[in-house]
């Protein structure tokens, strides 16, 4: 690189970050690509990605508009199974499982591989419903599980100490930020083992993105996070590993604090340094 782009590229101790770089070699995988395309229609939107999501840490793909990111995450609970026009070519393991295997139970692949989105989704019902609803759906009715694993969810979620006395009011009532935070414990309430956040801060205010982001630096230790951003400041900040997309490649996969001060492709450069996108 040269000294003109150093210059340029991201200062990580401005945003508090240790200087300590991570190896995917000693991480425990969750999710391994061994090299995916998809389509839709004849249009090809992943170019055969192949890609590790190391256990308990946050990735986050970053790239222009249109590279394929929200794509890419959606194949790791088959979301794209709604999609017609959609085709998928590859294997996804998920803890050495195909989850594109013919025996797969695609409701139990999202209960195990959560996902929120962009938009706060909360269902037209109290605050406590919204939480229990996975629950409800495995066929759990006892109150005091239900009560116990709402708590949990919502302490999870850092929302227990705002919401906790008023549970039965409607959650359409809560701010933007308590709607996402809600949508995130109403998905760590079924315990998954991955969660897939799209942009999940992309329609919040600062408070309330900080709010989200020091959420995902807490629920690490629990949860394999995936994490779609355009943000790159918000992918240097909450991510362990982050994965630089263009045009439907994975172009750079690395450690986070590598990628934004060091690349070792210049299309990662030039993006990063706001050369393009
Ligand atoms: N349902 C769909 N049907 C057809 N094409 C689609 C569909 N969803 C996405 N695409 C196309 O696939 C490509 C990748 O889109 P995708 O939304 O994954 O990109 P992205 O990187 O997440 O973009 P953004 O940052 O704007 O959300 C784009 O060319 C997009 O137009």
């Amino acid at each position: 690189m040269s000294n003109t782009t150093k210059t340029h590229a991201m200062d990580m101790s401005a945003l508090g970050r240790s200087q300590q770089e991570l190896n995917m070699d000693n991480e425990s995988i969750a999710l391994e690509v061994p090299g995916l395309s998809l389509f839709y229609d004849t249009k090809q939107a992943l170019h055969n990605v192949s890609m590790r999501i190391p256990r308990n840490r946050v990735t986050a793909f970053i790239g222009p508009s249109g590279c394929g990111k929200s794509t890419l995450l959606r194949c790791f609970n088959r979301m794209n199974d709604l999609v017609d026009s959609c085709r998928v070519d590859g294997e996804i393991l998920l803890d050495g499982k195909d989850i594109y295997g013919k025996d797969v139970n695609v409701t139990e692949l999202r209960r195990r591989v959560g996902m929120v989105f962009q938009k706060p989704n909360p269902f037209p019902k109290s605050i406590y419903e919204n939480v229990a609803y996975g629950l409800r759906i495995q066929g759990v009715n006892n109150k005091r599980t239900l009560d116990e694993v709402v708590e949990w969810a919502l302490k999870g979620a850092a929302l227990w100490d705002e919401v906790k006395d008023r549970l039965n009011e409607s959650a359409l009532g809560m701010s933007g930020g308590q709607q996402q935070r809600l949508c995130i414990a109403r998905t760590i309430a079924v315990e998954p083992e991955v969660l897939l956040l799209d942009e999940p801060a992309s329609a919040l205010d600062p408070i309330s993105t900080l709010k989200i982001e020091e959420l995902i630096n807490e629920l690490k230790s629990k949860f394999t996070i995936v994490i779609v951003t355009h943000n790159m400041q918000q992918a240097a900040r909450v991510s362990d590993y982050t994965a630089f997309m263009y045009m439907g490649e994975l172009i750079e996969f690395g450690d986070t604090n590598t990628l934004f001060t060091n690349p070792s492709k210049k299309q990662t450069e030039d993006y990063i340094t706001g050369r393009y996108g």
